[in-house]
This record gives structure tokens, sequence and C-alpha cells, in this order.
């Protein structure tokens, strides 16, 4: 694993904004994977700049999402689905049918998540995913205990999670829901590159975790230690638990000029 710790979430924004340009530059056709949470927007926002700027294009790209909420109604504006389109990709020239997210409100929920999973590997496998993470260490939505062999599954999600997204649905945390598909952790260890952004000192104890503790499903981040190609970008608030802070500083600062994220 790679750890970058920057000053502010826009840096964090503009470096991971960098590597997604870089791969679409060498591979127009590359297959994104995007993720929903705060974390990830300053990232979304800078490729909407560029992508204005007439920097990059994502008409040939294709993606797909990490998770979606079970039960909540079609287009509901919490709905991951209608958040990444919101967010993401009606601002960008990614073609409407290129975006693909798991369907919350599918009758067979096994054969959609199998499905989901299948359309994921047709496509080529996901060159370069973005990851948040929960204050439980949960990556997409798999919990503490999830299996690091899942694939895309439905997932109940712990209180502390609802409790952390209500703030997306007024406050109300009878509105949120209890379920949910997310890829699992072994499918999101199958991207090729994974970009993790973590911000604010209320992600202190997972990274901590993720970075320096042992590899453990109740902190499900920390199979990241085990990808051949895992960046985590973090601002100071969220790298303030680190014992090793002083020498990955030292490590971005004096990384060689040629190479990328
Ligand atoms: N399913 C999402 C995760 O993909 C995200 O990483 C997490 C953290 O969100 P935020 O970035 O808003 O802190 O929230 C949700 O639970």
């Amino acid at each position: 694993m790679e750890i970058v710790i920057l000053e502010e979430a826009a840096e964090l924004g503009r470096l991971a904004a960098d590597a997604i340009v870089a791969l679409l530059q060498h591979r127009p056709g590359a297959v994104l994977g995007l993720a929903t949470g705060s974390s990830p927007l300053p990232v979304y926002d800078e490729l909407v700049r560029r992508h204005e700027a007439g920097e990059v294009s994502f008409a040939q790209a294709r993606a797909f999402t990490l998770d979606e909420y079970v039960g909540l109604p079609p287009g509901h504006p919490e709905g991951y689905r209608t958040v990444i389109e919101r967010e993401f990709a009606s601002r960008v020239d990614l073609p409407a049918n290129a975006l693909h997210t798991p369907d919350g409100a599918a009758q067979d929920i096994p054969a959609a998540c199998a499905a989901y999973d299948a359309a994921i590997a047709a496509a080529g496998g996901i060159d370069l995913q973005i990851l948040g993470i929960g204050t439980d260490g949960h990556i997409a939505f798999n919990e503490p205990g999830s299996s690091f062999a899942s694939r895309t599954r439905i997932k109940t999600l712990m209180h502390q999670t609802r409790v952390d997204n209500a703030r997306f649905f007024d406050d109300d945390l009878d509105a949120v829901p209890v379920h949910c598909l997310t890829q699992g952790l072994g499918t999101i260890m199958e991207a090729r590159h994974v970009v993790l952004l973590a911000t604010g000192e209320g992600k202190a104890e997972a990274v901590q975790h993720l970075v320096e503790g042992p590899v453990s499903a109740m902190w499900p981040a920390t199979i990241l230690q085990h990808h051949p190609h895992a960046t985590i970008l973090l601002d100071e608030a969220a790298a303030g638990r680190l014992t090793l802070a002083p020498y990955f500083r030292q490590s971005w600062e004096t990384k060689p000029a040629w190479q990328g994220l």
C-alpha cells in the first residue's frame, strides 16, 4: 500500500483525478469503479472541471458503482444510482448505458447480484476503483465480519453505519434502509488499482486499523493490505493516529518523479 498524507481534501481529489485522467489517456475505454459517500466528491468535482476544460473524455469509458440501498423507491434522491448520476455521471460525457449500478429493487436479489459480478467480469474487470471507508472500517457496504472472499450480495447495515448515513436522510434514522446490495471484498480485491480516500478525524481509527492494524474481518478495509496496488489518500486528520506518518510523508516527498500513483 502507498500511503499519501496531504493537507486538504481538494488535494486528495486532484491526485485521484490525475490517476483517472492518466488511465483514460492510456485507455479511453477503461472501466472505472465509482463510490458514493462524501469522500470521493472532490474527485468528481475535479474530473468535471477537467472534462469541462477539454482535458478528459468519458465517452468510451464504462463505470460500475459499489453498492446500493435496498427498499428505497426508484428515483429516491439518496438512492446511490441517483447520487452518482447527480454528482458525477450527468456532469460528464459518460454514456447513460455505460453506468452500471446494483439493482436494489430487484425481485430476485441473488440473481441480480450474480449478474452484477458477471457484468463486471464481462467488461474485463475494473481498472481503477475509488473507495471511501466507513468509521467501522467498512469498504463499499462490507460491514465487520464480511468474508474476504465475498462477492456482490445483500448485507444488513450496522447500526453505526445507519447513524452515520442518517445525515443524508434529514437525520431521520428510521428513513435509512436496513439492507443494501454491495460488491464483496473479493469483488473489490479484483480491481487492478484501488484508490481509497479518507478525510477528517472521524476516520482516524479506521485508517489506523487499515494501515497499521492486523488484517481482520472485524476491520474489513484491512484486506487492502493484501492488494498489490492500493493507494491510500489521507488528510492530516485522518492520518492522525498513524505511528508511521513521518515515514509515509518522507516516502511521498522523495518519490521519484517518474512514478505515478
Ligand atoms: N457505502 C458507503 C461507502 O462506500 C462509503 O465509503 C462510506 C463512507 O462515507 P463518507 O465518505 O461519506 O464518509 O459511506 C457509505 O457507507
